[in-house]
């Protein structure tokens, strides 16, 4: 979709990049068009690794994405991202019934559109704890600890706060990349309950720093940095601000997700590059002499229509994500031998851990405290109320719906004696090291009770997530056909395992106490008398102790919600027995072929997943570079 003024450089009839065939059933892709490398998934990873690849201008690279390559209004407004869920732009996906939640379904948010989940997401960028990654390199995944990615962190941001906290210190930031990273550092245009929020934190016995990202020990409560553009705004992509009679005539990019960090026009404007959407790669096509090595992919635009080929001179690098990469492995015949056979796949090599080791976060769900009126963002539900923030950022780009939905958060351990009875439950400590966090608290500062609704006109509160950050439960992502149109069964497994029911619980307790601490305390209005177990207010009005154990974790089991951080389905190990890649990224067994997202992750981490994405495509792009001399063009 291109204005008045602006060319598209986007490809979405599959006859200008690929050869139609008619023979679906072979691998055949002798006799057709040819690339030195094919990106699947134009997603968060996926636009990093198109461009970074294609800034050697020799090698040819196209890059294929599912969705479309510019989304709507409410995909550049910060605030409004919740609005975009179950729209195109998302693929709207549900679990299976989840056994400890009662058969509850819940909702996977995922982006369908070029930059991916990077669209739809709320911002934060979050180099997580060292020790996270210093555990991957331990466990086996050799060139990802914390020292091998800081340059990368490094190499994808541009940090450009609008204030620098003065305890920031901005050598540890990159300068001069793609990815404008920014932070506040003040609470100018947010909800006035976040400062109150702040400090009752404090009060409650936590630290408070200013530099989420600084490395070392993380635990505290903070103000988060984000994907912001160079006003010290949030923003999404292509903000495309003046319309006439619907037509874009005016084109800012002004960031702030992968596909509009990286695949600016310049970029696109590439003569060796070339961007499909609106392209559904179907699987992957391989040579079987003189060793098994994927040569190409199939594609196409819908079910019933005309199917397309091109070939890999090089290789492909699968950037589908977490559901996407291991759903095409799968159905091109890399998986568990027994389950493809079930749907009629051939395999063609035996990993039984594609699909497996799905790791996410995983909260108590919305815990909601009524507030007093003026200290949350809940008068912008009503339009007259609301027109005036719309029109500021229209014209501007500032005001609340400019700003991160999520500004600040908490992390803590749960281990914690200061802030956690000990005496309950056992928690055990599955975080990466001492320094790193097991839950997160979150906050939102209206009524949020779940993805698709808002508070009741008149009603005001602050929503928060008790989050568990190193949950035990394992979850997987199956076939349930052999076609690309039908969506994988997803099981989360959530609340699988009670020791991350007794991670959250600790973290509502918590939540309860902090509710009645000042300064946040006064700003409240909570209504301890109230026994309306259906209001969104339940159980937040009341006080702990009217509430056994067994009651909360029914509570949190029964309302549980994922964090959207899911990671793992085709992670990083030495042995194809349990793991799908190498540390080089290569699938194992299978020549040509790596992997890059969030399903690389060898195990979670201890906080939001994009950074380290965006820094593991900066390291592919650089291994794929290295190996260029030696490997051979086929
Ligand atoms: C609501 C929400 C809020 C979030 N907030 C944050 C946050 O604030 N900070 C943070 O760090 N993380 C956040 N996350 C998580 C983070 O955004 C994701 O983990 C990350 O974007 C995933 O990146 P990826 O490259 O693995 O996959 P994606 O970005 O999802 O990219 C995969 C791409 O592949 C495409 N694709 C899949 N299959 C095919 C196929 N067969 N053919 C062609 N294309 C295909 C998809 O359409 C998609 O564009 C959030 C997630 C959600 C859902």
């Amino acid at each position: 979709m291109g204005g008045l003024f602006s060319k598209s450089y986007y490809h979405t009839d599959p006859v200008t990049f690929a050869t139609q065939i008619t023979d679906t059933e072979s691998d055949d892709t002798s006799n057709c068009k040819e690339y030195d490398y094919i990106v699947v998934g134009g997603g968060s990873a996926g636009c990093v690794v198109a461009s970074r690849l294609s800034e050697d201008p020799s090698v040819s690279v196209l890059l294929i994405e599912s969705g479309k390559s510019k989304g709507n209004l409410f995909t550049q407004i910060p605030l409004a991202f919740t609005k975009v869920f179950g729209s195109e732009v998302d693929w709207s996906f549900t679990t299976t019934p989840q056994k400890a939640q009662g058969g509850k379904q819940p909702y996977w948010a995922r982006g369908r559109i070029l930059g991916g989940t990077s669209v739809l997401n709320a911002c934060i960028y979050h180099r997580c704890s060292p020790e996270d990654f210093d555990g991957w390199a331990k466990g086996g995944a050799t060139g990802w600890s914390y020292d091998d990615l800081e340059p990368y962190f490094k190499k994808a941001e541009r940090f450009l706060p609008n204030k620098v906290p003065e305890s920031v210190n901005i050598e540890h930031k990159g300068q001069s990349g793609p990815w404008v990273i920014g932070q506040d550092g003040d609470d100018s245009g947010t909800a006035p309950i976040i400062p109150k929020i702040i400090a009752a934190c404090q009060n409650v016995g936590m630290d408070y720093h200013e530099d989420l990202n600084k490395g070392g020990r993380t635990l505290g409560v903070v103000r988060l940095p984000g994907t912001v553009d160079e006003k010290g705004r949030s923003a999404y992509p292509s903000s495309y601000r003046v319309w006439f009679c619907h037509t874009q005539i005016f084109s800012a990019e002004t960031g702030s997700s992968t596909a509009t960090a990286y695949l600016t026009n310049e970029v696109l404007a590439r003569p060796n590059l070339t961007v499909a959407c609106s392209i559904t790669v179907e699987r992957i096509l391989f040579d079987r002499e003189p060793s098994l090595r994927a040569a190409g992919v199939q594609l196409t635009t819908a079910p019933a229509a005309p199917k397309f080929r091109v070939r890999a001179k090089r290789e492909i690098i699968l950037s589908g994500g977490v559901i996407g990469s291991a759903q095409t492995l799968l159905l091109s015949g890399i998986g568990p031998k027994d389950e493809l056979e079930q749907v009629g796949v051939n395999c063609v090599q035996d990993l039984p851990s594609v699909g497996k080791h799905l790791a996410d976060h995983i909260s108590g769900g919305p815990f909601i405290f009524r507030a007093k009126p003026g200290y949350t963002l809940d008068y912008l539900n009503n339009r007259l109320a609301g027109a005036p923030a719309i029109l500021q950022w229209l014209l501007w780009g500032t005001g609340p719906f400019g700003k991160m939905p999520l500004g600040s958060a908490a992390f803590m351990r749960t281990d914690d004696p200061v802030l956690f009875d000990q005496t309950h439950e056992t928690v055990k400590d599955l975080s990466s090291g001492p320094n790193s966090p097991d839950l997160e608290f979150m906050w939102t500062p209206a009524i949020v009770p779940d993805f698709f609704s808002s508070g009741k006109p008149g009603e005001h509160g602050i929503t928060f997530s008790s989050v568990a950050l190193k949950p035990e439960s394992e979850g997987s992502i199956v076939l349930r056909s052999n076609s690309v149109w039908e969506k994988p069964l997803i099981d989360g497994n959530y609340f699988a395992s009670e020791n991350d029911v007794n991670v959250v619980l600790r973290g509502v307790r918590l939540l309860f106490k902090l509710a009645r601490t000042e300064p946040l305390a006064s700003v409240l209005d909570l209504r301890p008398q109230s026994a309306d177990k259906d209001s969104y207010f339940w159980p937040g009005d009341l006080e702990m102790d009217k509430f056994t154990d067994d009651q909360l974790r029914d509570w949190i089991r029964a309302n549980g919600a994922p964090a959207a951080h899911p990671v793992g389905t085709c992670r990083i190990g030495q042995s194809s027995s349990n793991s799908v890649v190498d540390p080089s990224l290569k699938v194992h067994g299978v020549g040509g072929l790596r992997i890059v997202d969030a399903s690389v992750f060898p195990t979670q981490i201890s906080g939001h997943p994009i950074a380290t994405i965006v820094a593991m495509a900066e390291k592919l792009a650089d291994l794929v570079k290295d190996s260029r001399n030696s490997a051979p063009v086929v």
